[in-house]
C-alpha cells in the first residue's frame, strides 16, 4: 500500500453514505447466505438484519450499523482491489457479529436489540440459540465456498476464539466484587474488551485486505488497527450503556449496571481517589439504583476517563493505519469510519 501522490485536498468523507454503499455491495451475498439456512432459522436471521418482522413480513427496521461489513469492504479497497473482493469477509464477519449479539442477549437477559424485541424475546430462547448457530455455520460456509485459503479461515477462527474468551471474561467479571483484592483491574478489562469487541473489528478489516491480496505485514497492521479501534468502540459503547439515548442506541440504558458488568466508566470511577468513589463502591455493593450510580460515576470522573481512554485507542488505531498508508479514497474512508465510530459520543 502506498499513499497516493496528490496535493489536491480531498472532500470530507460522508460516513453514513460509505456505510450505505458498503451495505449495498454486501447485501446480495448476505441474502444468499441467509437463503441457504433452514427457512425458520433464516427468518430469525432476517429479523436480526431488520429485513422482516416476526412471521416473515417485510419491513425496513434497523439491522445495525453494518460497521464490520464496511471495514471488510474498505480493507479490500485499501489494498487497491475492488470492494467485492472483500465481500466474503464482510458476510462472514457480519454473520459472526449477529450470532454473537443473539447469544449475548440470551446470556445477559437483554430484551431489546436494534429498537425491537431481541430474537430470544420474539422467537424463544431455544430458537434464538439455533439462529446464532445457523449464522455461525453460514459464516464458515461463506468463506469456504469463496475458496478462502487456510490463513483466511484461521483469521476467522482466531477472532471467534477471542470472541468467546472475551465473553467468558465479561461474564466471570460480573460475578467478581466491585472492590478489594478480587476486583477487576483496568488491564483485565482491556484484555477482555480487545477479545470481545476488538478481535472481530480487526478480523474484518484484515480479512478484507487479505482477500484483496494484501501482503502479510499489511494484514497484520490492519488487524492491530482494528483491535485498537475495537477497544475505543467498546469504551464508547460502555458510556452509551449508561448515558446513551435508547432511541439512538436501540436498547435501554443501565442494563450493564443492573447486571454488575465491569464496564470502563465504573472501573475508572472506582479507581479515582474521590469521596464519590467510596460512596459508589458501597452503593454498587448494596444493589444500587442505577440512576444514582450513574450520577456518582459521572461525578467521580468515570465517564470522562472512559472517553479519554477511547480517544487514546483511536489515536493508536489511526497510527497503525498510517503505518500501512492505505490507499486513496478507501484509506480516507477507513480513517473517517474509525473516527465516526468513536466520536459518536465524544
Ligand atoms: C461469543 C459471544 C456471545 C460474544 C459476545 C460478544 C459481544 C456481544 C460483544 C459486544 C460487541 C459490541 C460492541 C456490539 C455492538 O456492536 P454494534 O454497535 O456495531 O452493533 P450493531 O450491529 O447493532 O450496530
Amino acid at each position: 500500500m502506498t499513499a497516493p501522490v496528490s496535493s489536491a485536498p480531498r472532500a470530507p468523507v460522508d460516513v453514513p453514505l460509505v456505510l450505505e454503499r458498503c451495505r449495498a455491495v454486501v447485501r446480495p451475498a448476505l441474502s444468499e447466505a441467509v437463503g441457504r439456512m433452514h427457512p425458520w432459522v433464516g427468518e430469525m436471521a432476517a429479523y436480526s438484519f431488520g429485513w422482516c418482522e416476526v412471521g416473515g413480513a417485510s419491513t425496513a427496521a434497523s439491522g445495525g450499523k453494518g460497521v464490520r461489513q464496511a471495514l471488510a469492504v474498505l480493507g479490500a479497497e485499501a489494498t487497491g482491489a475492488a470492494g467485492r473482493a472483500g465481500v466474503p469477509a464482510a458476510v462472514a464477519v457480519e454473520l459472526v457479529h449477529t450470532f454473537s449479539l443473539l447469544h449475548d442477549d440470551i446470556m445477559d437477559g437483554d430484551p431489546v436489540r436494534r429498537r425491537r424485541p431481541a430474537v430470544w424475546k420474539a422467537y424463544g430462547t431455544g430458537p434464538a440459540v439455533l439462529a446464532g448457530d445457523g449464522l455461525f455455520a453460514q459464516a464458515v460456509e461463506t468463506l469456504a465456498a469463496a475458496g478462502a485459503d487456510a490463513s483466511a479461515m484461521r483469521m476467522l477462527s482466531v477472532a471467534l476464539g477471542d470472541l468467546v474468551a472475551g465473553q467468558a471474561d465479561d461474564l466471570l467479571f460480573a460475578a467478581r466484587p466491585w472492590t478489594g483484592p478480587e476486583r477487576v483491574r483496568p488491564a483485565e478489562y482491556r484484555t477482555m474488551a480487545e477479545r470481545k469487541t476488538g478481535a472481530l473489528l480487526g478480523c474484518a478489516v484484515a480479512l478484507g485486505a487479505l482477500l484483496g491480496g494484501a501482503p502479510p505485514p499489511v494484514v497484520a497492521a490492519l488487524d492491530r488497527a482494528g483491535r485498537r479501534l475495537g477497544l475505543a468502540f467498546q469504551a464508547v459503547d460502555d458510556v452509551l450503556g449508561i448515558w446513551g439515548d435508547p432511541e439512538v442506541t436501540g436498547k435501554p440504558v443501565h442494563g450493564d449496571l443492573r447486571e454488575g458488568k465491569k464496564t470502563l466508566p465504573v472501573l475508572a470511577a472506582l479507581g479515582s481517589p474521590s469521596s464519590e468513589a467510596r460512596r459508589l463502591a458501597s452503593l454498587l455493593t448494596s444493589g444500587a439504583d442505577p440512576r444514582e450510580a450513574a450520577a456518582l460515576i459521572e461525578r467521580a470522573g468515570g465517564r470522562a476517563a472512559a472517553l479519554h481512554e477511547a480517544r487514546g485507542h483511536l489515536g493508536a488505531a489511526e497510527a497503525a493505519l498510517a503505518d500501512v498508508s492505505p490507499r486513496g479514497t478507501a484509506g480516507d474512508e477507513l480513517r473517517a469510519l474509525s473516527a465516526f465510530l468513536v466520536r459518536r459520543e465524544l
